[in-house]
This record gives C-alpha cells, structure tokens and sequence, in this order.
C-alpha cells in the first residue's frame, strides 16, 4: 500500500477529507503538523463545551492507496483544483506488509486493577494470579482498562467489595457506562441488581454484548432508565457534565450509599467538592497520573 502525505491550513481539512474519500483512499487520518512542537494545539470537545474545530491550523493529512499509481493519480487531480492553494504534497511512502490484527492485538495487554483481579482480552490467556476478571476488547464504546479513570473506579469497586463482603454494593447505577467495564466489575464483587446507563446507544449495545460476554446480568439502558436510589452509584465522565449532572446523581444515592466520581483532573478538584456541596461532600479518595477519584457517602 502507498501512503499519501499533504500539509493543508484548517479551513481545507474537511474538503481534501471529502476528496480522498472521492478518490477511493482506502483510509484518511488527520493529524496535528506541528505536534511535539511547541505550536502543538489542543483539540477537543467536552459535552456542554464548544465542538472542536475540523483541524489543526496547519494539519498533515495522509491517505492510503492500493497502489503507488492511485496516488500519483490522485496528486496529480487534487493539484488541478482551486481548493488545492496553500496546500502541499508532502510525499507518497510505500507501506510495509504487515500482521496487522497480530499489531493491533499486541497493543492491549491484560491490565492489572489489583493483583486478583485482571482486566483481559479474550486473544489472551488469563493471567495465573486472576481470580476475577473482566473479558473486554477494544470497541466502539470508551472502557478497556486501559485508562486510569477506569481503573480507579475498578479498584474502589474491588476494594468496596473485598473489604465488605459481597453485598457491600448493593443496587448498582453506572451513569455514562461506555464499554459496560464498571457494571461488568461490580457484577463480579458481588452486586446482583445492575443499571448501566448512557446517552450514546452504542455504548447501550455494547454494554449488553459485553455483560453477555461475561455472564453477567445487568440492566442496560439510555439515561432515563435510572430509577430510584442506588447503594452505589458510579459515574466516570468528564468534570463538566458531572457539574451539570450532580443534583441528579446525588437523587441517586440511598442512605448510607456511595456515589464514586472519576474524570476529574486533580486541579478540578475544588470546583466539584463546591458543585455537589449542597448534597454531599466529596473527598478524594484515589489518584493516578493526573486524574482523581473522588467518592462522598451519604
Ligand atoms: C469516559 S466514558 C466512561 C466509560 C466507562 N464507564 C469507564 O469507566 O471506562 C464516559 C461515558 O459517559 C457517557 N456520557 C457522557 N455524558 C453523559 C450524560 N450526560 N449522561 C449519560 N452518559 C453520558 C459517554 O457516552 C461515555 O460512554
């Protein structure tokens, strides 16, 4: 295969993107030209925050071809148009073969939340010291252990449950359940009545393959599907949204139940110990590259 590089300004991203799919590129990425510099921009977009922008100010585009003469080709008609001005053909680079499933396999390893209990492709043995675990593989929805907000949550869950026997959970929400990671974990520390809910119905879907995948019984739905109160209510999203979303979350708490927080990034601490004070006071209970958990009890 060929890879095709260009350097375009912001405002031609989304044409040369709608090109490259015209001209049949089996795959176009867009990355940030000037990454690792520092003119390095941040892109992205948080729910209640402005969207991101379509590119970088200067963004490397590559596309890939079947064959070099496809993407000569498509150099050759892509220089003829107007919307072509201020951009430039960086190169065309022959792609390596490559076990391409193998590579991305090898990519996620088994992920340790605590030294019993593994998160862990189903590609892969189970690690000898798992005597609990979660089988997930990367998918659409958000939630493969991979990421430190996940694994927080994880080991509070595993905490809660090996230290409180295996009703200390109790009636479980997941609110924002991505993958269904969480819900999947409280099932396997105990929890027996489960609702996993998010407003993106891919995550829905995904949620219930996985519970499925791992023999577990769990309630998945769109947001609407909280009722009641909850012994435990978990929510890794983002600090913004855990803003708007705290008179409902704290509504969700029973007596003496928990509510566990993460995708909050340590300097964001105060603004959320302030935004759920009216209902409960929050600590930090965990931390990891940045981010914190933080739980309140009511
Ligand atoms: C960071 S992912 C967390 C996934 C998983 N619970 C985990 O811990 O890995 C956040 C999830 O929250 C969902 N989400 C974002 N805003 C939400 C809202 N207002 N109500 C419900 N779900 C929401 C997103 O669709 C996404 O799946």
């Amino acid at each position: 295969m060929f890879e095709l590089s260009l350097l375009c300004p912001e405002g031609r991203v989304e044409t040369l993107s709608d090109a490259f799919d015209a001209l049949e590129a089996l795959s176009v990425s867009v990355e940030d030209a000037d990454a690792q510099t520092d003119a390095e921009q941040a892109l992205f977009g948080e729910p209640g925050m402005p969207a991101p922008r379509e590119g970088w100010q200067r963004s490397r585009i590559t596309a890939l071809f079947p064959t070099r003469q496809a993407a000569d080709e498509a150099v050759r008609l892509l220089q003829a148009q107007d919307f072509f001005e201020g951009c430039s053909v960086l190169g065309i680079a022959t792609v390596q073969e490559q076990d391409w499933v193998r590579l991305t396999q090898s990519q996620f390893e088994p992920v340790e939340i605590t030294p019993d209990f593994w998160i862990v492709p189903t590609w892969h043995e189970l690690p000898a010291a798992a005597r609990r675990s979660i089988r997930l593989d990367p998918g659409l929805a958000f939630g493969t252990g991979t990421h430190p907000t996940t694994r927080m949550c994880l080991r509070w869950i595993a905490r809660q449950g090996v230290e409180n026997g295996a009703k200390a959970l109790g009636r479980v929400l997941d609110y924002g359940c991505g993958s269904g990671i969480l819900a999947i974990g409280a099932a396997k520390f105990g929890a027996l009545d489960i609702d996993a809910v998010d407003i993106d119905p891919a995550a829905v879907e995904a949620t219930r393959q996985n519970a499925l995948a791992n023999g577990v019984y769990l309630n998945a739905g769109l947001p609407e599907q909280a009722q009641g109160q909850y012994q435990t209510v978990l929510a890794n999203i983002l600090a913004t949204p855990l803003k708007v979303l705290a008179p409902l979350l704290c509504a969700h708490v029973a007596e003496g139940g928990h509510l566990v927080l993460a995708g909050i990034l340590e300097r964001q601490a105060q603004e959320l110990t302030q935004a759920y004070a009216p209902w409960l006071s929050l600590q930090v209970a965990d931390s990891e590259d940045g981010w914190i958990l933080m739980t309140a009890r009511r």
